[in-house]
């Protein structure tokens, strides 16, 4: 069956910045793929490139239809079949719109003859009163705001869904109503989405594949449960066992998360993630290699794999970060 999105080989530069590097992953039709990875390991970048809104090289195709960079009108056209949820509200958002007016624009052209009982419908659909339909997005709370703008992406019929951080600035009581609406939405409607996160809790919670990524690159991906379950590279490794136990949940703490981003990846010709490797050369000298060779550029193996030279080595299971009776 045809993917929903393909990215092959992408890369992404701003200036002497190479924020994307032989980024390739595969989301499955009516499937959720996340991106997980730490503040600056490329995830937003990657998801603008996929919308067109970062210039990137390589391959993007949405279905069949090409949607690269270097892909002209159709590209841009095919683009339209993805709609992208970011995670502040408030500015995308327009201010001055009433929330009827924000998902009418959103709407596909053959619902434009009966905008208004469609955008009723759509704000049935994300659970949110009818009646708010001439509120200003100002007048709402977080959560609602983040509700209309998911109604404005559904609004233009996407085969594609890709949601960045959207709970992100949300109360954690909120984070989880929304979670679940998405997931649902996701269900119901068959839609394929990629998702954005650094909380890899809420990454196990709503995806079926996982991608990694550090530096840039994807360094490890595959299903969920196999990738948590059996986890190949150190720095995924090191993201687990960020999440720490809060009650009954595990949530990934940022605090940890930033503190293990504190040193920037190594320069030269080794291995990006070789100054913070737990089973690299710091604490191996028998592990050159790592020091020597980039075990890149290319992505992991979309099966499970992971871009290291040791991976799976001296690596065991941690307790899976969303309790058994919550999946
Ligand atoms: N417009 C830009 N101009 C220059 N550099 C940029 C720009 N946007 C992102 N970058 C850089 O590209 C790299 C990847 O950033 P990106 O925002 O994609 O990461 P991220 O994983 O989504 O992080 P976050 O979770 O903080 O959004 C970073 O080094 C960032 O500083």
């Amino acid at each position: 069956m045809t993917a929903a999105l393909t990215v092959a080989d992408l890369d992404v530069r701003y200036g002497p910045v190479h924020a994307v590097r032989s980024v390739s992953f595969e989301l499955a039709a009516g499937s959720v793929l996340g991106l997980v990875g730490e503040s600056g390991s490329g995830k937003s970048t990657t998801a603008r490139a996929v919308v067109g809104l970062a210039p990137s090289t390589g391959t993007i195709r949405i279905g069949d239809q090409d949607a690269s960079s270097a892909g002209g009108r159709a590209a841009r056209q095919a683009r339209r079949r993805v709609q992208m949820i970011f995670q502040d509200s408030r500015s995308s958002l327009d201010p001055r719109f009433t929330v009827g007016q924000c998902v009418a624009e959103g709407l596909a052209a053959g619902d434009r003859a009966r905008t208004g009982d469609r955008v009723r419908e759509l704000l049935e659909l994300v659970s949110l009163d009818p009646a708010l339909v001439r509120s200003r997005p100002g007048q709402l709370s977080g959560g609602q705001r983040q509700r209309v703008a998911i109604a404005r992406a559904l609004a233009a019929r996407p085969d594609v869904l890709i949601a960045d951080e959207v709970t992100a600035s949300l109360d954690v009581s909120v984070q989880a109503v929304v979670l679940n609406l998405l997931r649902r939405l996701q269900a119901d409607l068959g839609l394929s989405m990629l998702f954005i996160s650094h909380n890899l809790a809420v990454v196990r919670y709503m995806c079926d594949d996982m991608a990694v990524m550090f530096n840039g690159r994807v360094v490890e991906q595959g299903p969920v449960g196999d990738v948590i379950a059996r986890t190949e590279h150190p720095y995924t490794r090191s993201l687990l066992a960020a999440v720490p136990e809060v009650g009954q949940h595990r949530l990934l703490s940022d605090a940890a998360i930033e503190a293990s981003a504190a040193s920037s990846p190594a320069p030269g010709p080794g291995c990006d993630y070789r100054l913070r490797c737990p089973v690299g050369p710091a604490v191996d000298p028998e592990r050159e290699i790592c020091v020597t060779t980039d075990p890149g550029p290319g992505s992991a193996d979309r099966v499970h794999g992971a871009v290291c030279h040791f991976a799976a080595a001296r690596l065991s299971p941690l307790p899976d970060p969303v309790p058994a009776a919550r999946r």
